[in-house]
C-alpha cells in the first residue's frame, strides 16, 4: 500500500508544518508526532511515524459456494491428484498459530503508552495526557473524531479527551461523540487551566488588532480580556497551543494568541500577561478513554457515567431516574442533555389546538459511585425498566488530586486505570 508507506523525519523548524494525525489521511496511513508531555521534548525530537494498515490479505473472503459446497474445501476434481503432493506445500504461506504474546492485553508490561489527543504540543490536552499516563508518548490529533478512531485502530492505547470546564462548561462534541464510538471511559483527570497572552517579542498590547484561541480558552478569558481594554476580534482556532503556533510560523505581530506558558516556550512567543482566565481556580476535566473498560472497585472513590434515552411518550422521566439515585444516597456529580440524533423532535397532535412539537434528548449522567457497588446496580436496574436505551460509558476511579490551582499542570500524581489494574 504505497499511501501507508512508512516515513521518519524530524520537524526542527517553527516554519514546518506541525506533523499530527490529520483526518484525510486516517485510513491509509497515519503520520504522528510525538512527544513527552511532561515537558521535556522540543520541536526537534519529535518523531513522525506512519501507522500501516495492513495491505496484505491474511483473511481472504471465504472461496464461493457451488451447490452449497465452499469450492475451496472441494475435494480435486482431476482423479488422478487425489494423494496429498506434501512438496508444494509451501511452509511461508501457511498461518502462524496464535500464541501467548498474541492474546496478551496491549500495552505491554515496559512498552510506553500511546496517548491521543487533540491539539498540537502545548495544549492542555497535552498536559492532561501527561497528567493521566506520566512519561507516556503523547500523540497529537487534528480533531476529537481522529483521537477516537486513532484508538479504534490501534493507532494508540488511549485517548484524553476534555469534557467540561468550571468556567466555559460543557465540550458537546465530546459527549455526541463518546456515543457514537464503541470506546469505555477508564479514568478522568481535573487539569487548572492557567492561560497566558502570548505575542511575538517585541509586540505591545496597544499594537494588537486580534485575540486568537480555542473557543472554549476565549470564553474562559472573556471578561479579563475586557477589563484589560483588549476589546479587539477576538478568533477561534482548532487549539490553544495550535493558535501561538500560527501567530509564531506567520510572523503576526498585530495578533496575539491565549495558550500556555509552555506553549510560549515550544513556539518562541513572549507573555504579556499571564494568568488571564476569569477565575483563578479555572479548572478543565478530561476522560481517559480505551478499547476495553477496567475492572469496577469499591476500594476507592469511584464515578460512572451513563446515558439513556425514553422514546416513549410520558413525563417525569428525569424525576424517576434522579429518584432512582436519591433513593440509594447516589449523588449526581453531572447531568448534560444533548439532542436525540435519531429522533430529535416529537410531534403531539392536540386536533383543536394545533401540533407540539417537542425535543427529545439523550441524558448523559455522571454519579458518584462504582459498578461494583451493589447501589448502583440496582438504580440501573430500575433505571432500565422506563427508558428505552441506557448505556454505561464506563465506571473509573475519580480523580482525587489535592488542590492546587496555581499547579499550571500537573504532572505527577494521577487516577490512572494503569494505577488501577497495577
Ligand atoms: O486547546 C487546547 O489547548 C485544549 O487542550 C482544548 C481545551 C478544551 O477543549 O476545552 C482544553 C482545555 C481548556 O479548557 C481549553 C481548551
Amino acid at each position: 500500500m504505497e499511501a501507508a508507506a512508512a516515513a521518519i523525519h524530524n520537524a526542527a523548524s517553527l516554519g514546518s508544518p506541525v506533523p499530527r494525525i490529520r483526518t484525510a489521511t486516517r485510513r491509509s496511513a497515519c503520520v504522528a508526532a510525538r512527544s513527552t508531555p511532561s515537558g521535556s521534548s522540543s520541536r526537534g525530537d519529535w518523531q513522525t511515524a506512519c501507522a500501516i494498515l495492513s495491505s496484505t490479505n491474511d483473511n481472504p473472503a471465504p472461496a464461493p459456494k457451488v451447490n452449497g459446497q465452499r469450492t475451496d474445501l472441494a475435494p480435486p476434481q482431476d482423479s488422478t491428484s487425489t494423494s496429498l503432493d506434501l512438496a508444494a506445500v509451501s511452509t511461508t504461506n501457511l498461518k502462524r498459530p496464535l500464541s501467548i504474546s498474541d492474546l496478551s492485553p496491549a500495552p505491554l508490561h515496559g512498552a510506553q503508552l500511546r496517548v491521543a489527543y487533540q491539539g498540537v504540543p502545548g495544549a492542555y490536552s497535552e498536559a492532561a495526557a501527561g497528567k493521566a499516563y506520566p512519561s507516556c508518548d503523547a500523540i497529537p490529533c487534528d480533531q476529537f473524531e481522529v483521537a477516537f478512531q486513532a484508538v479504534e485502530l490501534w493507532i494508540a492505547d488511549r485517548a484524553v479527551l476534555p469534557v467540561e470546564n468550571s468556567l466555559g462548561g460543557s465540550i458537546h462534541r465530546n459527549y455526541d461523540l463518546l456515543l457514537r464510538h464503541r470506546l469505555h471511559i477508564v479514568g478522568e483527570v481535573q487539569l487548572p487551566v492557567h492561560h497566558c497572552l502570548l505575542a511575538l517579542p517585541g509586540v505591545r498590547r496597544e499594537l494588537l488588532a486580534r485575540v486568537i484561541s480555542h473557543p472554549q480558552a476565549l470564553a474562559q478569558c472573556e471578561h479579563t480580556l475586557t477589563r484589560m481594554g483588549l476589546n479587539v476580534a477576538r478568533e477561534a482556532h482548532d487549539d490553544t497551543a495550535g493558535a501561538a503556533e500560527h501567530v509564531a510560523t506567520h510572523g503576526l505581530r498585530d495578533t496575539a494568541a491565549i495558550a500556555s506558558a509552555r506553549a510560549a516556550e515550544l513556539y518562541g512567543l513572549s507573555v504579556l500577561a499571564d494568568g488571564i482566565q476569569d477565575d483563578a481556580s479555572n479548572v478543565t476535566r478530561f476522560v481517559m478513554l480505551a478499547r476495553e473498560p477496567i475492572i469496577p472497585r469499591t476500594d476507592r472513590p469511584f464515578k460512572t457515567s451513563i446515558v439513556l434515552a425514553h422514546d416513549r411518550e410520558g413525563t417525569s422521566l428525569l424525576f424517576k431516574v434522579l429518584s432512582a439515585f436519591a433513593f440509594r444516597d447516589i449523588s449526581l456529580t453531572k447531568i448534560e442533555s444533548r439532542p436525540h440524533r435519531h429522533r430529535p423532535i416529537r410531534l403531539v397532535d392536540d386536533a383543536n389546538v394545533g401540533t407540539a412539537k417537542h425535543f427529545e434528548y439523550m441524558f448523559y449522567i455522571d454519579f458518584q459511585a462504582s459498578m461494583a457497588d451493589v447501589r448502583a446496580q440496582n438504580a440501573l436496574a430500575e433505571i432500565q425498566e422506563f427508558t428505552s436505551f441506557l448505556r454505561v460509558l464506563g465506571s473509573y476511579p475519580m480523580d482525587m488530586t489535592p488542590w492546587d490551582s496555581t499547579a499550571p499542570s500537573p504532572a505527577s500524581s494521577s487516577s490512572t486505570d494503569q494505577q488501577q489494574s497495577g
